[in-house]
């Protein structure tokens, strides 16, 4: 992970660090005090002070003695290594279960991202409302169009397992560069295109494991 101040030669920052910089963005965009120590993040993520003072020194910020972190300027530090200044709109395949709650989770907005249409092959779902927006037929012309219109690049895949690579391949051959995937299945992208691929499952797991050994 780079990142990519203008100001600054880029870090590379490693991926567990990168992982645990936006659990710290998630909890302070939730916090309503102005200063936070080191010890109060560890605290709440389970993690040592000490992990969290070696992760903040990727983005440069100092906390005060005594006092700890400046929570705005630490939120604009964050934001900025994760472009959210920068709004991206994205389009979700899939408006089952998964892909209508995303549409209309409020909290997308904080970070950055905004759901611009959301497609289904449906024909009993193409027309109804999710949210604000109407379902609309998974093809390359609306594909197209709605990629030209909004500037998209972020595609997100919440169909059926046995849909998900030929929804990734369209989604790809027509401009979309970064596909984050909900179906549990190995998708094959070509070189330069950003796949992260979720699944919840594995959070669950950990909280097993976490409860086994208590
Ligand atoms: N990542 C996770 O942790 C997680 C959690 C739950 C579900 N899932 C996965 O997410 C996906 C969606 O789950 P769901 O519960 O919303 O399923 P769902 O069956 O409710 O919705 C899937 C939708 O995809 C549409 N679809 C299927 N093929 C399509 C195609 N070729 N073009 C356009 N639309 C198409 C269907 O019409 C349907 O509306 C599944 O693959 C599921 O396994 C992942």
């Amino acid at each position: 992970m780079s990142n990519l101040k203008k100001d600054r030669k880029p870090l590379e920052i490693p991926k567990p660090t990168f992982e645990r910089l936006k659990k710290y963005l998630a909890l302070l965009l939730q916090e309503e005090s102005e200063y936070i120590s080191s010890e109060g993040i560890a605290e709440k993520l389970n993690i040592t002070p000490e992990q969290v003072r070696k992760d903040f020194t990727y983005i440069n910020i100092k906390g005060k003695p005594k006092v700890g972190y400046h929570i705005p300027p630490l939120i604009n530090e964050l934001s900025e290594l994760f472009g959210i200044g920068v709004m991206d709109n994205i389009i979700i395949v899939g408006a089952g279960n998964l892909g209508s709650a995303l549409a209309k989770y409020a909290g997308f907005k904080k970070i950055g991202v905004r759901v611009v249409a959301i497609f289904d092959n449906d024909p009993v779902k193409i027309g109804s409302f999710v949210g604000e927006l109407s379902v609309l037929p998974f093809s390359e012309e609306n594909l197209k169009r709605v990629i030209k219109r909004f500037k998209v690049k972020i595609g997100v895949i919440c169909v059926t397992e046995e849909s998900a690579q030929e929804v990734a391949n369209v989604l790809v051959r027509n401009g979309i560069k970064a596909l984050w995937n909900f179906a549990p299945v190995t998708l094959k992208v070509p070189p330069g295109i950003v796949l992260e691929n979720q699944d919840i499952t594995t959070g669950v797991l950990t909280i097993k494991h976490l409860l086994e050994k208590k």
